[in-house]
C-alpha cells in the first residue's frame, strides 16, 4: 500500500462494532480498521499507536498460539495522511448505522490496523475472480460455568447468552428472543449445530452477517432494522448452491438452499486446519460443565414425544470452535470468583501504582505474557501473583467469548482437483474454504467492575422473568381445571 497516493475514492464503508470501524479497499483484499470513541474522549497519538500494536502483539504472541497459525490474522499498524483520514470520514459517513453513531472514528492519529479482507479472502492469489461467499458468526460464550464461586443457581442451569437475551429485549436492543444458544453451536452434534444455525438465521442480531463478493446481503447494518428475507437469501445463495440446475423458486428452493448452506456451515465449523498442531491449555475433564441450556428450545423440543435425546458428541478438538471454546475456559472462576482477585491487584496498585508496568496490566503482550496464562491452577495461595494471573485468563477468555469466525467460501471449478486447500462438498456443489477468526483485541482491565455489575444484572432480570412467567402459568392452569370442571358438569 503506497500511503503516499491513498485516495479515500478507493475504499468504502464495511461494518463497525462498538469500539472499531472498518473500510474496505474497492479492489484489493485488504481493510483499514480504525479505533472508534466517544465524543471528547482525547487519546494522543502516542496512545492510539501503542493500543493498536498491543492488538497486534497480543494476536502474535497470544491467539495465535490458543488458536492456531491459519485462523489468526494479526495485520499492521499503519500511518496514514490525516487529509485522507479526514476525507475518508466524511465519505463514509452517511452509511454509518445510526446506533452506532454514538462514537466517532479516529481522524486525528493517523493510525489504523491494514488487515486482509476476510470477507473475500481467498487462498490463492490466482483465485481472486472467482465468487466468494462469507459467514460471520459471534457464538459468544458456549459454556456454562462449573465454578463453586457462582452464587446463583440459574447460572449452573442457563447459559449467559439465553439469559441476557431477556434483558437485551427488555431494554429495547433488539426486538424479539433468538433460539439461539451457543451450547448448541458449540455441541459438535450436527442436529444441533443445524438448529443453532437456524435460529442465528431466523434472529441475526448482531450474531450472524452474510456477505457476497465482500457486500453484506443478511444481517443486521442497524439494530433498529433487521433483515430476515429467507427467500431474498436464497436468490443470493442459490447460484452458488445449485449452480446448473434450474431449481424452481419458491418456499421450496428457499428451505433447500438454506438447508445447504447450513449443513455447509456445520461441516467447516467441524473441520480443522490447523492439523499437528497441539493446544496448549489442558484444561482436563473438570473444565466440563453441563452439555446443555435449560433455556435452548432445542432441549425443550426434545420433551417431545418421539424426539431423541442430547447426545454429549463433543467438537473434534483440531476445529476452531474447539479452541475458541479451550479459550474461554481460561474463565476458570467466573466474574463472581474472580472480582475478588481483580480487587486484591486494584489495592496493590493503589498502594504501588509504579508496578502497573510490571504487571503487564497494559502490556506488552509478549511471551512472557503469554507463559504466565498457561498456569491453570486454581489454589489461591493469597498472593497479588496469583490474582494476577487469574485477572489475566479472565481477560483472554472474555476475548475469545466475543470474537467473531468468518467462514470464505469460493465455488471449486473443475479443474480444483490440483488446488491445496480444504474442500467442503454440499449436494450440487464443492467449495474451497478458509476459516478465520476476528476481533481478538484483549478486553481491558477496566471493564472487570462493568463484568462484575452486568453479570448480577443479567441473572437477577432473567430470574424476574421466569419468576414473572412461572406466576402467570399458574392462573392459566386454573383456568384449564377450570374448563375441565365445566365439561364434567355438563356431561
Ligand atoms: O457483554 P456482552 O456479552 O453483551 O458483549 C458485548 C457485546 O454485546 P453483545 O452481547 O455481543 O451484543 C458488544 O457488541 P455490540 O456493541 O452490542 O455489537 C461488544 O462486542 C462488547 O465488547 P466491547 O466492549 O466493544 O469490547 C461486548 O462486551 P464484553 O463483555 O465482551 O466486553
Ligand atoms: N479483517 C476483516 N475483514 C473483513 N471484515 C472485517 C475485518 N475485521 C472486521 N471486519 C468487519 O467489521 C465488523 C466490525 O469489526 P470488529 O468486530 O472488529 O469491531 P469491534 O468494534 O471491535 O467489535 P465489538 O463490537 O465486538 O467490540 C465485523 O463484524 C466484520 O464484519
Amino acid at each position: 500500500m503506497d500511503k503516499a497516493k491513498m485516495d479515500e475514492n478507493e475504499w468504502g464503508y464495511h461494518g463497525e462494532g462498538n469500539k472499531s470501524l472498518v473500510v474496505a479497499h474497492t479492489q484489493r483484499c485488504v481493510v483499514l480498521r480504525f479505533l472508534k470513541f466517544p465524543p471528547n474522549r482525547k487519546k494522543t497519538s502516542e496512545e492510539i499507536f501503542q493500543h493498536l500494536q498491543n492488538i497486534v502483539d497480543f494476536g502474535k504472541n497470544v491467539m495465535k498460539e490458543f488458536l492456531g497459525e491459519n485462523y489468526v490474522h494479526c495485520g499492521e499498524v499503519v500511518q496514514l495522511p490525516l487529509d485522507f483520514v479526514k476525507q475518508l470520514c466524511l465519505k463514509i459517513q452517511s452509511e454509518r448505522p445510526e446506533s452506532r453513531c454514538d462514537k466517532d472514528l479516529d481522524t486525528l492519529s493517523g493510525y489504523a490496523l491494514c488487515l486482509p479482507n476476510l470477507a473475500r479472502l481467498q487462498t490463492y492469489h490466482f483465485a481472486e475472480h472467482r465468487p466468494i461467499l462469507c459467514v460471520e458468526i459471534k457464538p459468544k460464550c458456549g459454556f456454562i460455568p462449573l465454578s463453586s464461586d457462582v452464587t446463583h443457581e440459574m447460572k449452573h442451569k442457563v447459559c449467559r447468552y439465553c439469559m441476557h437475551q431477556h434483558l437485551k429485549v427488555a431494554t429495547g436492543k433488539w426486538k424479539q428472543i433468538s433460539k439461539y444458544c451457543p451450547l448448541d453451536l458449540y455441541s459438535g452434534n450436527k442436529q444441533r449445530m443445524y438448529f443453532a444455525l437456524k435460529s442465528l438465521l431466523q434472529e441475526a442480531q448482531n450474531n450472524l452477517k452474510i456477505f457476497k463478493n465482500g457486500e453484506l446481503i443478511y444481517g443486521c447494518k442497524d439494530a433498529r432494522s433487521p433483515t430476515t428475507d429467507w427467500s431474498e437469501l436464497a436468490h443470493h445463495l442459490k447460484p452458488f448452491f445449485f449452480p446448473s440446475n434450474g431449481l424452481a423458486s419458491g418456499p421450496h428452493c428457499t428451505r433447500a438452499v438454506i438447508r445447504e448452506l447450513v449443513r455447509v456451515i456445520t461441516r467447516v465449523l467441524l473441520s480443522g486446519s490447523d492439523k499437528g498442531w497441539a493446544s496448549a491449555l489442558r484444561l482436563g475433564p473438570g473444565s466440563r460443565g453441563p452439555c446443555v441450556c435449560e433455556a435452548s428450545p432445542y432441549r425443550r423440543s426434545l420433551r417431545q414425544p418421539g424426539r431423541s435425546s442430547v447426545e454429549r458428541s463433543g467438537l473434534p478438538k483440531d476445529c476452531l470452535l474447539y479452541k475458541t471454546l479451550q479459550v474461554q475456559k481460561l474463565d476458570l472462576l467466573d466474574i463472581e470468583g474472580l472480582y475478588p482477585l481483580y480487587r486484591r491487584v486494584e489495592r496493590y496498585l493503589e498502594e504501588f501504582p509504579e508496578q502497573r508496568k510490571a504487571l503487564q496490566i497494559d502490556g506488552p503482550y509478549d511471551e512472557a505474557f503469554y507463559q504466565k496464562l498457561l498456569d491453570l491452577s486454581t489454589e489461591d495461595d493469597g498472593t497479588v501473583a496469583f490474582a494476577l494471573t487469574k485477572v489475566q485468563q479472565y481477560r483472554v477468555a472474555m476475548t475469545a467469548k466475543d470474537c467473531s469466525i468468518m467462514i470464505a467460501l469460493s465455488p471449486c471449478l473443475q479443474d480444483a482437483s490440483s488446488d491445496q486447500r480444504p474442500v467442503v462438498p454440499s449436494s450440487r456443489s464443492r467449495f474451497a474454504f478458509s476459516v478465520s477468526v476476528l476481533d481478538l483485541d484483549l478486553k481491558p482491565y477496566e471493564s472487570i467492575p462493568h463484568q462484575y455489575k452486568l453479570d448480577s444484572k443479567i441473572v437477577n432480570y432473567y430470574s424476574k422473568a421466569v419468576r414473572t412467567a412461572d406466576a402467570t402459568r399458574v392462573p392459566t392452569r386454573f383456568k384449564e381445571s377450570e374448563d375441565c370442571t365445566l365439561v364434567l358438569h355438563k356431561v
